[in-house]
């Protein structure tokens, strides 16, 4: 039996590769902001506990939002790096919840396209170690010489997989490798890494290519593109 889970979703960036007037995750996507979007994937799954949404210390848009008054949605204020707004965001949980030893989910605010399926497929997994979605790489990927634009090596693509998110794992758990990772100076840029660094070996669950992390500017236009293709996957799920 599942216990509902609560989804952290960071949304404290500035978007900087995006080169927007505002952060990326305020910019439309059919007719709402992507934050919006994103929200809208858990607020109404029956295995969704609550939303925790980390905005930056700055943010001006937040107020805005058509889930701000919501009762499962709860703000706080994010931090300088990605993970230390996922920290924030354990730390108000823990806080305010007894969900210590419950999986959490994290999933970025920039991914609006995730589908009901995949989300189910992160739900419904079961693991001791933690799991995330991801994709097992589609193109032959190389090794750069580093400093340097020039070939170093090709990687072996049968074991290369690109992490995407929702990403799962114990509360306190993800708090305590967070913390240990930042404690040795580990730069990381998943949960999943963090994890690593404390010795985990998480499961890979297949995402879904159109499960996007909307980054450039011709991300964007992806998106539009496939959001009604999410809708109908989403209509069949539900159906
Ligand atoms: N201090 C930060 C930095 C990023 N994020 C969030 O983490 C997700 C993934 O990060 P990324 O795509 O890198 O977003 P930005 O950091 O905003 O992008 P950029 O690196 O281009 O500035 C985004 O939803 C972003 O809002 C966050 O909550 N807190
Ligand atoms: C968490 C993530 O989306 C997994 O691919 C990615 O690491 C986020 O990286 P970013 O540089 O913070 O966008």
């Amino acid at each position: 039996m599942i216990k509902p889970l609560w989804v952290i979703i960071p949304a404290a960036g500035v978007g900087q590769r995006m080169q927007a007037n505002c952060p990326k995750q305020y910019l439309p996507l059919a007719g709402q902001t992507i934050l919006d979007r994103t929200i809208d994937i858990f607020i109404s799954h029956p295995l969704i506990a609550g939303v925790l949404v980390g905005v930056g210390e700055n943010d001006a848009y937040w107020s805005d939002s058509k889930w701000q008054q919501h009762d499962l949605v709860h703000m706080f204020v994010g931090g300088k790096e990605r993970c230390d707004t996922v920290q924030k965001g354990l730390r108000y949980l823990l806080d305010t919840v007894d969900v210590m030893q419950q999986d959490v989910l994290v999933h970025d605010a920039a991914r609006p396209l995730l589908s009901q399926a995949a989300l189910n497929r992160i739900i419904h997994h079961t693991s001791d170690q933690g799991a995330l979605l991801a994709m097992p790489a589609k193109d032959t990927v190389k090794l750069q010489v580093l400093g340097q634009p020039l070939v170093d090596a090709t990687l072996d693509r049968g074991t290369i997989w690109l992490a995407q998110t929702p990403q799962k794992f114990p509360a306190q758990a993800l708090l305590d490798a967070l913390q240990q990772a930042q404690a040795y100076g580990v730069v990381v840029t998943d949960e999943c890494s963090a994890m690593e660094f404390s010795g985990w070996h998480p499961d890979l669950v297949i995402g879904e290519s159109s499960n996007i992390k909307i980054t450039l500017p011709e991300d964007l236009l992806i998106a539009e593109a496939l959001f009604s293709y999410i809708l109908d996957s989403n209509s069949k799920c539900n159906s």
